[in-house]
């Protein structure tokens, strides 16, 4: 509960007379969560506009109303401000007292590898005796409670009344381009922001690379004055976010070097100052040079927070990886599986030349694309697919509104060359890499990760795990009936 104009002052508006007994018993950006006593806060959205719900939300009990367009409101205070969504952001910080104060904050952004590396920090962290509450694509874990996540960056509301119940000292938090366009983060004070890479993705939603970028660049001026950034340094686009950050004053740590053991001689890694002159193992149990950046990154990151680089060092030893990233499966005639979350050109070239290294005979590759997702993004896939594995099974990934049709149509434009096949169902497909796969073949099943189906397929499984579950287990009973025949 807050005065209304105690809460208004956290987005510069000017109490009035009429506003001065309003209690506020809750925020609501949907109108059908607003109860009695909420504000209410109408954004113009990307399919809908907030604005037109207002009746409804006075209907449900709003006592006040925000939002960004020029209206009469009548029964209840309207104010007007320049962005509803920032508007929201702060209004969330302070009626849950800014619950973020207290704690480390660490945002992670890049097109990939901001999961495994916020997993990567936290074991570290919590191997050094910290806890940590992590926010992400996989869920959110507040005091060791894990449940679902409904985005990769939550909105400010939810994201501030979690914190508000946690009694971690560490925040985590994965920072999708989405979340920064949208102010999901807007008045947060980072501790460290990290920048793992760019590569093309979601420009059905940032329209091109530049407007992508600056959504990403967009966190680092959330830095507080005290913040280190850390960027793996990779192409013209990590470069150009250094200088950003210098330019703002703030501290770059910027990783340039990547050794299956890290020298952090000669290198920023570790302040200059510090002059450290030795080298790290940064292996863990997760395969890929992909994931020795990721490392490198979570080890630096932990190092500028004081933890002695050995321990550092140690715990990522013993980092046993998460669930649907190049997890390893063992198929019944020696094949490996390999369930990933590849779902760009750049990820797709990592996990399949780390396939290869492992001296893979036949790779069957099984992956679809998100329906109303960047289009332009998939023919280059389907070429690196090609490059490295012997059967590309095209099959389906969320259709996400896209009727199944249309989606095949979409698959059978794209996957002309003789050595893709097109497979709708995606329990069908990793049947068919399955039935295929011999000793010392890899089935490379992309997209989906751990996440759960959106439709279902016709073996009801729910999940690509859930599936190579059944055909385990099948194949197991089958082996258990030919041998009591
Ligand atoms: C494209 C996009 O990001 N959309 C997000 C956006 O929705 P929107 O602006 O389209 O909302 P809208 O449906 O037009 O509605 C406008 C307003 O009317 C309100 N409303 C609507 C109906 C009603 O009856 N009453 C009412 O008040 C809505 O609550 C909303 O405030 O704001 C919503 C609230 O925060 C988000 O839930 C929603 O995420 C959608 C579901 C989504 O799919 N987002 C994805 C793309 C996303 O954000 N992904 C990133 C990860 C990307 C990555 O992996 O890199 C993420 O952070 O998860
Ligand atoms: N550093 C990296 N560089 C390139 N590809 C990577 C890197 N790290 C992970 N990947 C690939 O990207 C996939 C997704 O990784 P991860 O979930 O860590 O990234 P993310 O940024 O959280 O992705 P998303 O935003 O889609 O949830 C991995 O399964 C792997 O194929
Ligand atoms: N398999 C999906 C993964 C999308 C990543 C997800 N985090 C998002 O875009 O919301 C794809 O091919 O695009």
């Amino acid at each position: 509960m807050m005065m209304l104009n105690e809460l208004l002052t956290a987005i510069n508006v000017k109490a009035t007379q009429m506003t001065q007994n309003i209690l506020v018993s809750g925020l609501a950006f949907n109108s059908k969560k607003v109860e009695k006593g909420f504000l209410f806060v109408a954004i113009s959205g990307n399919h809908m506009d907030g604005h037109s719900f207002i009746e409804d939300a006075i209907q449900n009990g709003a006592v006040a109303i925000i939002g960004e367009k020029c209206l009469e409101v009548r029964n209840v205070p309207y104010f007007q401000v320049n962005d509803s969504r920032t508007a929201l952001a702060y209004l969330a910080k302070k009626y849950f007292q800014n619950p973020t104060k207290d704690k480390i904050l660490i945002g992670i952004t890049g097109t990939n590898g901001k999961t495994t590396t916020s997993y990567m920090i936290k074991h570290i962290l919590e191997s050094q005796g910290f806890s940590c509450a992590l926010f992400g694509s996989i869920s959110v874990i507040l005091n060791n409670e894990e449940q679902a996540s409904s985005h990769t960056t939550l909105d400010p509301l939810t994201f501030h009344e979690l914190v508000a119940t946690s009694n971690d000292q560490v925040i985590i938090m994965e920072v999708s381009s989405h979340g920064l366009i949208q102010q999901r983060v807007e008045g947060l004070e980072f501790d460290f922001c990290i920048f793992t890479n760019i590569e093309q993705e979601h420009l059905d939603y940032h329209k091109n690379m530049e407007s992508y970028y600056l959504a990403k660049q967009s966190l680092f001026a959330l830095l507080k004055n005290s913040g280190t950034a850390i960027i793996y340094s990779g192409n013209d686009w990590s470069e150009r976010l250094n200088t950003y950050v210098e330019s703002i004053g703030r501290k770059v740590i910027k990783i340039n070097g990547l050794f299956p053991t890290y020298s952090v001689l000669d290198s920023s890694l570790i302040d200059e100052t510090t002059q450290v002159k030795e080298t790290f193992s940064l292996a863990t149990t997760m395969q890929g040079k992909h994931n020795i950046e990721n490392a490198s990154v979570a080890f630096a990151t932990s190092v500028q927070l004081g933890i002695d680089a050995r321990a550092v060092e140690e715990a990522l030893n013993d980092f046993k990886g998460l669930p649907g990233r190049f997890q390893l499966f063992s198929h019944p005639t020696g094949a490996t599986i390999v369930i990933d979350y590849a779902h760009t050109a750049n990820a797709f070239q990592h996990i399949l030349e780390t396939v290869k290294s492992q001296n893979a005979k036949n790779i069957y590759h099984v992956f679809g694309f998100r329906g109303n997702r960047d289009v332009n993004k998939r023919a280059k896939m389907i070429e690196i697919s090609l490059r490295h594995s012997n059967q590309c099974i095209l099959t389906f990934d969320d259709l996400n509104n896209v009727s199944p049709e249309q989606m095949i149509n979409e698959l059978q434009l794209l996957g002309t060359h003789e050595k893709c096949i097109i497979i709708p169902d995606r329990t069908e497909a990793i049947k068919h890499a399955w039935k295929m796969a011999q000793a010392n073949d890899w089935i490379v099943i992309t997209g989906k990760g751990c996440e759960s189906y959106k439709q279902s397929y016709t073996l009801s499984t729910t999940s690509d795990m859930q599936t190579l579950d059944y055909l385990l287990k099948q194949s197991s009973q089958f082996k258990q009936e030919a041998e009591s025949c």
